[in-house]
């Protein structure tokens, strides 16, 4: 018994002295990684003033090889998160990346900005979808991240609308798992539970749930789900339904975990800036088309597209803001815009368009 604790206690040793020198190993690449990635700085800041150092193809590729390559144990996704943080970390010593997102701090839009940039991006909430496309457009931050549509509720109208008046483009995509929580303060007493707050998404997420367990306490929409665990520090009678990182910056508890109706409830958010991204290898396209109100001009839109095979992943229509019952199209397809057979495609549908706008072509979201 005691000599297999003995031998019990030497293995331990001798695997934490293997895992202290893999780590010294892992060091030592890292920082090589990281003085690669200062060189490429200056490679970059040769081309001139507005050297474009974030490079969301480039960042693409690294975490799609980062999967590739991975034979496990660890998944796919930890290996690639893993890369993630090591790349924020090298490309904020070449120029540290500034992100707007829609606010206040606890939000998944906040989520989905780190999950997009890392850790080491500086990243400011701000109130409202408009306020974050105008930041980027001033030029007070690189890179913006709003909402744009949910699996279980559609699309975000306020991001689409925003794009008509805006030249920005769009950037990159990232996806993002949503999963919300009943949660309440210290000072709340569960059984006397007479009002629940959230943003009018996620209580329409979590409609079926509230209406079994819920039934007759009061749901108050307020500007978001962050907005809602504030609140409900320091009432007894209210609960809030957010998400971890509003629960765990507000120090709130959780009373039913992941109350989402649909278990696959997600929501996709836009990276938007001024940069036209290359192509990535796996790529999508949005686009903005107006047409004319006439006979058949949907169809119109849609037929090129059909004949060079071109897939369509998402047609959203919004009333244009010119004219009452005209319509502008927001279309997303796979691929990217400078692959031949999208721009021939591109260049019919423009020609029996009244407008069309390439909002973007961005790599598929990795992680
Ligand atoms: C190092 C580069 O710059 C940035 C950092 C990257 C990295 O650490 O791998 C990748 C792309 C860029 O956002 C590069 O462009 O290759």
């Amino acid at each position: 018994m005691k000599e297999e604790t003995v031998s019990g206690d030497q293995r331990l040793l001798e695997l934490r002295n293997r895992i202290d020198n893999i780590d010294s190993e892992i060091a030592r690449l890292i920082s090589e990684r990281a003085s690669c990635a200062m060189e490429v700085a200056e490679v970059k800041k040769a081309t001139g003033e507005d050297a474009l150092y974030y490079r969301p193809e480039r960042e693409a590729q690294v975490l799609r090889q980062a999967m590739e390559r991975n034979t496990g144990p660890l998944t796919d996704e930890e290996m690639a998160r893993l890369f993630r943080e090591i790349m924020s970390a090298c490309l904020a010593l070449e120029e540290p990346v500034k992100v707007a997102y829609l606010g206040p701090e606890g939000t998944f839009t906040q989520q989905a900005a780190l999950k997009h940039f890392g850790n080491s991006a500086q990243s400011r909430p701000l109130a409202a979808i408009d306020e974050v496309f105008r930041e980027v457009e001033a030029g007070a931050v690189n890179y913006g991240v709003v909402p744009v549509e949910n699996s279980t509720e559609g699309v975000i109208n306020h991001t689409l609308d925003n794009f008509m008046n805006s030249n920005l483009s769009i950037c990159g995509e990232v996806e993002l798992r949503i999963h919300h929580h009943l949660m309440i303060s210290d000072v709340t007493r569960p059984e006397s539970i007479t009002r629940i707050y959230s943003h009018a998404q996620s209580l329409a997420q979590c409609r079926k749930w509230l209406d079994a367990h819920y039934p007759n306490v009061e749901r108050v929409a307020v500007s978001s789900n962050a907005d809602a665990a504030r609140r409900v520090k320091g009432e007894w009678n209210a609960a809030a339904i957010a998400g971890d990182m509003a629960a765990e910056l507000y120090g709130l508890k959780v009373l039913s975990e992941k109350i989402e109706d649909r278990p696959d409830n997600s929501t996709r958010f836009l990276i938007i800036g001024t940069q036209r991204v290359p192509a990535s290898g796996d790529d999508k396209t949005s686009l903005m088309v107006s047409m004319r109100n006439a006979p058949g001009a949907l169809h119109d839109m849609l037929e090129p597209f059909r004949r060079y095979g071109i897939d369509l992943t998402r047609v959203e229509t919004r009333p244009s803001q010119s004219g009452n019952w005209t319509y502008v199209f927001f279309v997303d397809l796979k691929g990217h815009c400078d692959t031949a057979d999208i721009a021939e495609a591109l260049k019919e549908v423009g020609a029996c368009a009244s407008d069309l706008k390439v909002l973007g072509s961005y790599p598929r979201g990795v992680l």
